[in-house]
C-alpha cells in the first residue's frame, strides 16, 4: 500500500472529459512529508514523467530590476509583512483536522480554499504543495466569505490589511507600466473599478520534499491575473521562469515583493508585456511559504487592449474577465502558454 492511502486528504471535484462531476482524494502534502521523512522515495502520484531537468543549485538566476516604491510614493507604508507570516505559520502549524475546521466548506467558489489545485484527472502528477485561496476584494465579499479560516482568529484581518497596502503598490504599478510603454498613464488602472475590481490571495506551502528531482511544487503555468504581487518569508529559491527555453531561477530579494506579469496585463497592453510561463520547484531541506496576490478588474468587466495606430498587428480582442478565468480555469493544466489564445484577434 502506498504511503498516501493511509494518510490524510483534500478533496478535488471537478468536471470530467465526458461532462461528469468527480472528486478525488488528494493527498495533505504536509501530512505526507511527515510520514516521509528520512526517507528517499516518493509516492507515484507525484512523480513527473520527465524527471526536472536542471541543476538544482543553478549557477545562474534571472536578474530581477528592484524598485524602491518609497521613492515613487510619497508617504511611508507601514509593514504589513510579520501580521502575514505570523498567520500564515499559525493557520498551517494547526493539525490537519482543525485547518479544515477551521475554513469551512467551498463548494460555491471556484477555485478557492484549502488544498484544492489544478486536479483534472486521475492520472495526472500531482504538486508537492499545499494551497489556501481566499478573495479579498472587493472587501466583505459575500462571494469568498465562509471561506476565510477562522483560526488564526486575525488571520482575515491580517491579510486584509496587506492587501489594502498592496493595492496602493498594485495601482502605482499599473500607472508607471503604462508610462514607461510611452502609453496614456491612466489607461490600464482605468479598467480597474475601485470598489468591484478583485484581489485574491493564495497561500502556496512547500514542505522540504524527498526526491527534487522526481516532481514539482507547482506545475508550469501563467497567472490569469493582470499583476500578480509574491511574498515570501524567510526563503527563498524554488520559484523558476522559462525563457529562451530555459528554465531559470527566479532569486529576489529579502525585503522584497516579486511582480509577475498575468495574461490580463499582456491582452490589456496587446502583449507590450508578456505573462510569464513559470514554476516551483521543490527543496529537500527547505520548507517555504510564498503569498500570491492576483489583482484583476471586476468580473463582469470587459479588458480592452491598448491600441495604437502605427501597430502592425493587434494581437488581442476585448474579453471579459469572468470569462476569460472561466476558461483559464477550465483548460489548466496545460504543457504550454495555451489559455491566452482565448483572447487572440
Ligand atoms: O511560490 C512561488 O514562488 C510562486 C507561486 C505562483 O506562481 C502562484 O501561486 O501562482
Ligand atoms: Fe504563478
Amino acid at each position: 500500500m502506498e504511503e498516501e492511502d493511509k494518510g490524510y486528504f483534500h478533496e478535488a471535484s471537478f468536471i470530467d472529459k465526458e461532462g461528469q462531476l468527480r472528486t478525488l482524494k488528494v493527498p495533505v502534502v504536509q501530512e505526507l512529508a511527515r510520514q516521509l521523512q528520512g526517507l528517499n522515495h516518493l509516492p507515484d502520484k507525484f512523480k513527473r514523467v520527465h524527471p526536472v531537468h536542471q541543476p538544482l543549485t543553478p549557477s545562474f538566476a534571472l536578474p530581477i530590476p528592484t524598485i524602491n516604491m518609497a521613492k515613487l510614493r510619497s508617504v511611508a507604508e507601514p509593514q504589513p509583512k510579520h501580521g502575514v507570516k505570523d498567520v500564515v505559520k499559525g493557520f498551517f502549524g494547526l493539525p490537519f483536522e482543525e485547518k479544515k475546521a477551521s475554513v469551512g466548506s467551498y463548494a460555491s467558489v471556484e477555485n478557492m480554499g484549502y488544498g484544492r489545485n489544478f486536479v483534472k484527472s486521475e492520472d495526472q502528477p500531482l504538486d508537492w504543495i499545499d494551497r489556501l485561496t481566499m478573495k479579498a476584494a472587493p472587501e466583505g465579499t459575500s462571494k469568498g466569505l465562509h471561506v476565510w479560516p477562522q483560526k488564526p482568529t486575525n488571520f482575515r484581518q491580517a491579510i486584509e490589511q496587506y492587501v489594502r497596502e498592496a493595492r496602493k503598490v498594485l495601482d502605482d504599478l499599473l500607472e508607471v507600466l503604462a508610462e514607461s510603454l510611452s502609453l496614456e498613464r491612466h489607461v490600464f488602472i482605468q479598467q480597474f473599478d475601485t470598489n468591484e475590481s478583485e484581489i485574491n490571495v493564495r497561500v502556496n506551502y512547500y514542505r522540504p520534499c524527498p526526491r527534487p528531482d522526481q516532481t514539482l511544487g507547482l506545475t508550469p503555468h501563467t497567472d490569469a491575473s493582470a499583476l500578480t504581487i509574491l511574498m515570501e518569508f524567510d526563503t527563498s529559491g524554488g520559484l523558476q521562469v522559462l525563457k529562451d527555453q530555459k528554465w531559470l531561477p527566479v532569486k529576489w530579494p529579502r525585503d522584497t515583493l516579486l511582480v509577475n506579469v498575468g495574461d490580463m496585463l499582456e491582452i490589456m497592453s496587446n502583449g507590450r508585456l508578456q505573462s510569464p510561463w513559470h514554476r516551483v520547484v521543490t527543496q529537500m531541506d527547505v520548507e517555504r511559504f510564498s503569498v500570491a496576490l492576483f489583482y484583476n478588474p471586476a468580473s463582469l468587466a470587459e479588458i480592452v487592449p491598448v491600441r495604437n495606430t502605427t501597430m502592425e498587428n493587434e494581437s488581442y480582442k476585448n474579453v471579459v474577465v469572468g470569462d476569460y478565468l472561466q476558461h483559464f480555469y477550465k483548460i489548466n493544466p496545460t504543457t504550454e502558454k495555451v489559455a491566452i489564445k482565448f483572447a487572440k484577434a
